[in-house]
């Protein structure tokens, strides 16, 4: 079951504060990004990885993957303002119209197991993205005094790869242009169309590093997967 796989990777990286693209730190001497891409190089069913990058970065970029020799990318594309535009433009490079998956290049932790499973669920529900349980209690504020506390038991938290038809997910972030929409991600998309989203349960170590914290919890993970 092949795919084809959309990489955002034309962040700002606010919220890291490293003064870098997020994606260019290094974990245990590979960047981030390398580490996400190397997942989807090393599953015989990817048959194509397309990169969204910030232009002023290009060179940055195609010197590390030529270093780290990543092959399977059939194009690098430039970005959009919101996460939402850089995956449009990616989208806009897929060559074969069967199943797509988009992941944030700040998510390195994705296995080829969970990966295969999604790729399945979209093919039999057109839609399917990984999530968690939501551990915590959630709280809704406003002014941060408390209005409600939210039900658990139907909470998820979302992440990536999300899975697509490629005809649907199209018609989704079209329409989503044309409304004027932002969405947090990509199945919202659909939702908001009508399409079905099949949620996958998924792993809470694939974490997206999006805050330096997370540069710790991503130092552990990659530490226990060499213990275990
Ligand atoms: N205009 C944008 C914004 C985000 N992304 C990518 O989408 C993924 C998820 O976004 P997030 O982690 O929120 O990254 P940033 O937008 O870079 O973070 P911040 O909001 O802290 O600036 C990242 O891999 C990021 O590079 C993108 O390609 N284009
Ligand atoms: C799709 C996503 O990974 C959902 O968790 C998304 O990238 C989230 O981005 P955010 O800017 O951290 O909401």
């Amino acid at each position: 079951m092949m795919y084809e796989v959309v990489i955002p990777a034309a962040g700002q990286g606010k919220r890291m504060k490293a003064g870098v693209n997020k994606q260019l730190i290094e974990l245990q001497n590979e960047p981030l990004i390398v580490r996400t891409l190397k997942v989807f190089e090393n599953d015989e069913w990817c048959r194509g990885i397309i990169v969204v990058i910030n232009e002023a970065e290009r060179t940055q970029f195609e010197q590390l993957f030529s270093r780290f020799h990543i092959k399977k990318i059939t194009a690098i594309v430039s970005g959009g303002k919101e996460r939402q535009h850089s995956v449009y433009n990616g989208l806009k490079a897929v060559k074969n119209g069967d199943i797509v998956l988009i992941h944030d290049g700040a998510r390195p932790f994705v296995t080829i197991e969970h990966i295969h499973e999604l790729v399945k669920e979209a093919k039999e529900h057109g839609a399917a993205i990984p999530a968690v349980r939501v551990k915590d209690t959630i709280k809704k504020a406003r002014d941060q005094f408390v209005e409600e506390t939210v039900e658990r038991s139907s909470l998820w938290a979302v992440q990536t790869p999300q899975a697509f038809h490629v005809s649907l997910v199209l018609r989704a972030h079209e329409q989503a242009q044309k409304d004027g929409y932002i969405g947090t991600d990509d199945a919202s998309l659909v939702e908001r169309i009508g399409g079905k989203v099949k949620i996958v349960e998924g792993d809470y170590r694939n974490i997206k590093l999006t805050t330096p914290d997370d540069l710790l919890f991503a130092e552990a993970i990659l530490s226990s997967w060499v213990i275990s």
